[in-house]
């Protein structure tokens, strides 16, 4: 079960999430409570050490995401909203991977299918916190991970539906919107990490090659 903890903000955040053993970190560029510049999340990035790092981004310029990734030294790129192949070609770069993020009723849900290294399946709206019908893509095949409305309480049972090679999360583990609560990332790693899935692995294949 391969375990991302996202908008995270503080370097304090990312020793919870790294302690706790999430396999990738997410760091938010797009517009949220969420948010932090390139400069933090730079810092954040070096927190991580060898823990995956990922920038989440909806909608902004290729060149913009491009910059971004270069100057913090992500491990990933993580793209929301309508960006097309062309895109995912245009971002194709050997020092991070890509993360396409769908919500679950995108026409396409093949991992890989636009050039990405992994897709995450999500709530109609990024980031709310919303859960869904998991059972929907219990059919998927592939490196993807299940994201939206999950919680500790919650992830263990949702993975084990949408048989889920891996979960991602960020409201779940908050105490108020945009403030991560330490012991919320421990208490879901944990039950992750306790769910019955498909997988025997922690790492997506598609993630094993790359630089992280
Ligand atoms: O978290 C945000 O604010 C956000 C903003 C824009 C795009 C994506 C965002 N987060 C992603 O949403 C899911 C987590 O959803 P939930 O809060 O657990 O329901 C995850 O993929 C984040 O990367």
């Amino acid at each position: 079960m391969f375990v991302k903890v996202c908008g995270l903000r503080t370097s304090a955040d990312v020793d919870a999430a790294v302690s706790s053993g999430a396999d990738a970190v997410g760091f938010v560029f797009a517009a949220s409570p969420r948010q932090v510049d390139p400069a933090t999340a730079g810092a954040l990035v070096a927190v991580a050490g060898a823990t995956l790092t990922v920038g989440v981004f909806l909608g902004q310029p290729v060149d913009e995401v491009r910059a971004i990734a270069e100057a913090t030294g992500l491990g990933a790129v993580q793209l929301h909203g309508a960006y097309p192949k062309d895109a995912f070609t245009a971002l194709a770069d050997p020092r991070w991977q890509l993360i396409r993020a769908v919500p679950y009723s995108a026409p396409d849900l093949r991992v890989g299918a636009y050039g990405d290294d992994l897709l995450i399946v999500d709530a109609p709206k990024a980031g709310s916190g919303e859960s869904w019908d998991y059972a929907s893509v219990a059919g998927l095949d592939g490196q993807w991970l299940l994201a939206g409305g999950l919680t500790p309480a919650s992830v263990a049972s949702a993975a084990a539906t949408a048989r889920a090679r891996g979960v991602d999360v960020s409201s779940g583990v908050e105490s108020s919107r945009g403030v991560k609560d330490h012991a919320l990332i421990a208490d879901f790693v944990a039950a992750a990490r306790a769910a019955a899935v498909l997988s025997s692995g922690r790492q997506p294949p598609g993630t094993a090659s790359k630089p992280t």
